[in-house]
Parts: C-alpha cells; sequence; structure tokens
C-alpha cells in the first residue's frame, strides 16, 4: 500500500485527531503518502439548535462513513465517543488507539472545583450525562446549554457567559487549550461518556489489507475498556442524548466496569459496578446495563423517551 486518505471532520478537534493518526503512520511507514480528506457535516453547520433536533445520533459520523463507502477516502478518524453502538454492515472500527484522558474537567475563571462555586452558579453544558452529574452533587446550580467546537466554548467562558462549563479533558489536552482554573474530575467521582477520550478507526471490513497495515495502532486494553462500554450502551439503546454513562478499567486480567442511568434532574442517579475477567467484558457490559435497567434505569429512560 502506498497512500492513505483519511476522512475527517474539519473541526480543529477532529483535524488534531486525523493529523495525529497520520503522524504515527508516517513514523511506522516513511514513505507512505497519507492525505486527509475533510468533509463539512451537518453537525458542523448547524452549531446553535440542540443536536437532538437536527438527527441525533451519529450526525457526525454519518457523511464520513458515506465518504468510505462510496470510496473517496479509506480510513476515518474518529472520536470513539461519538460513533454510534450500530456500524453499517460494511464498515468496522478496526482499530482502537490507546485512550489518553478519559475524564471530564471543570473549566473556571475563577473557581477552582465544583464545592468552590458559589450558590445557584451557572454552569455551561449541553450534555444530559454532566447536567445530571452535577445536579446530582450540586441541586442548586443553574446548568445552561453550550454547544460548539472547544475554543468556541472556551471563548464564551472566557466572555462571563458561565461560572464554569464542563468538557472532556482529552480535548483540551489535545487541542492545548486552558483557563485559569481546570478541575479534572477523577472517573470514579464523575463517570465519563461511553468511551470518551478514545479515538477508533473505522474503515471497510473487505479492506485486510489495511487491518495489517494499521495493526501496530490498535491498543490492547483500550479495546477491551471500549467495546465493553459499548456493549453497556448498546445495551440501553443510548443515543448521544441520554443522561447514560459508563467507564471499564482494566487491572491485568480483570476488567471492572461501572455504569450509571440519571433522570435529568440528578435527582436519580442508579450507578452500579462490576468486575469479571477480561475476556467476558462485553457480556459484562450487558449485564451491567440489566442491572441497572432493573434498578430503575428502565423507568428513567421510558420517561425521558417519553418526554
Ligand atoms: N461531544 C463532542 C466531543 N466529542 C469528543 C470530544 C472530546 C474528545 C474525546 O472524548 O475523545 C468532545 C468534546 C467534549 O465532550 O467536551
Amino acid at each position: 500500500m502506498d497512500q492513505i486518505r483519511i476522512a475527517t471532520r474539519g473541526s480543529k478537534l477532529a483535524l488534531w485527531q486525523a493529523e495525529h493518526i497520520k503522524g504515527l503512520l508516517q513514523a511506522t511507514y516513511p514513505d507512505m503518502k497519507v492525505g486527509l480528506v475533510i468533509i463539512k457535516t451537518k453537525g458542523d453547520k448547524i452549531q446553535d439548535v440542540p443536536l437532538a433536533q437536527v438527527g441525533g445520533k451519529g450526525l457526525f459520523v454519518k457523511e464520513i462513513e458515506e465518504a468510505l463507502l462510496d470510496g473517496r477516502a479509506d480510513i476515518a478518524v474518529h472520536s470513539m465517543k461519538d460513533v454510534p453502538t450500530e456500524l453499517p454492515e460494511e464498515l468496522m472500527l478496526g482499530i482502537i488507539p490507546q485512550r489518553e484522558a478519559c475524564e471530564d474537567c471543570l473549566v473556571s475563571m475563577r473557581f477552582t472545583g465544583l464545592d468552590e462555586l458559589p450558590e445557584k452558579a451557572t454552569v455551561g453544558t449541553s450534555s444530559l450525562r454532566r447536567q445530571a452529574q452535577l445536579l446530582n452533587m450540586r441541586p442548586d446550580l443553574n446548568i445552561v446549554a453550550l454547544r460548539g467546537n472547544l475554543d468556541t466554548r472556551l471563548g464564551k467562558l472566557e466572555r462571563g457567559d458561565f461560572d464554569a462549563i464542563v468538557v472532556a479533558r482529552a480535548g483540551l489536552n489535545r487541542l492545548n487549550l486552558s483557563a485559569p482554573c481546570m478541575h479534572t474530575f477523577a472517573p470514579d467521582r464523575f463517570l465519563p461518556a461511553v468511551a470518551q477520550g478514545a479515538l477508533g478507526i473505522e474503515f471497510r471490513a473487505d479492506r485486510s489489507d489495511l487491518a495489517s497495515v494499521l495493526a501496530f495502532m490498535d491498543d490492547h486494553p483500550t479495546r477491551v475498556c471500549v467495546l465493553a462500554e459499548r456493549a453497556f450502551l448498546f445495551r440501553l439503546e443510548g443515543g448521544c442524548q441520554v443522561p447514560i454513562a459508563c467507564h471499564a478499567v482494566m487491572h491485568g486480567s480483570e476488567l471492572r466496569i461501572t455504569g450509571m442511568v440519571a433522570d435529568v434532574t440528578g435527582r436519580e442517579c442508579i450507578l452500579r459496578s462490576t468486575t469479571g475477567p477480561v475476556a467476558q467484558g462485553e457480556q459484562m457490559g450487558r449485564e451491567l446495563a440489566d442491572v441497572i435497567l432493573d434498578a430503575g434505569g428502565r423507568r428513567i429512560l421510558q420517561e425521558l423517551y417519553l418526554s
């Protein structure tokens, strides 16, 4: 193989991620030509409408996948968090590189943590998962919608629209963004989204040539954790607009998975954990989802889908 075309969105974060993979490829195969194919998705064009109204699940991914299916590109680099649990049959997430930072981060111009925020402080996030966990710990907070790219969100914080915002630590790290106060939540105190901080490389299932060329980038522990988290989400049929969280950690031959379903007010957060052998990760993810459904998660999700 002498060239690889990488399909990516045009946002700074997406471009960083695609360039990162391009760099890894070129370091390993100095003679290979690696190019980026930038796709402008509907989700990038519509920034001010709630995601659920413009098509919700997989909004950023579908148009990238079309470029793989019609041969405009060979591989796509995604934030795994944004990739729906069901893929088109012809495609696969063939490579999952090492996850860097999975955590969420409270970012503020003045306040160093959640406990330091004043009564009724305004916190920006459009994630129902973040909203539920924030309100669970601090029911007084005023949660305000905040969409857009990471630098746009930080710009609004700097402008004084919010006392704090919550964003993914991985995004801040990748774009080298910072603010005066940044508190990174421990994942067991503030549960990340499924696959947060992980990248996924998608390509056509019939491209075994790509699978072997890219194999050096695959990270087994990350793959185990991300697949278990996605199995949890799949069982809950969760889109990106549902307060669902899951985080898995591998310790030797053991996997520990923690999952959560919450209501949007944060009054009810149903949190459960399980531990078992690495080889059963996906089954454990599904079973953990069932435990949470039976413990009240089913009722919460039904109420949410009806509203
Ligand atoms: N929802 C958008 C999105 N998709 C991936 C990341 C961050 C990087 C990652 O989690 O891999 C973000 C930003 C955020 O959640 O603050």
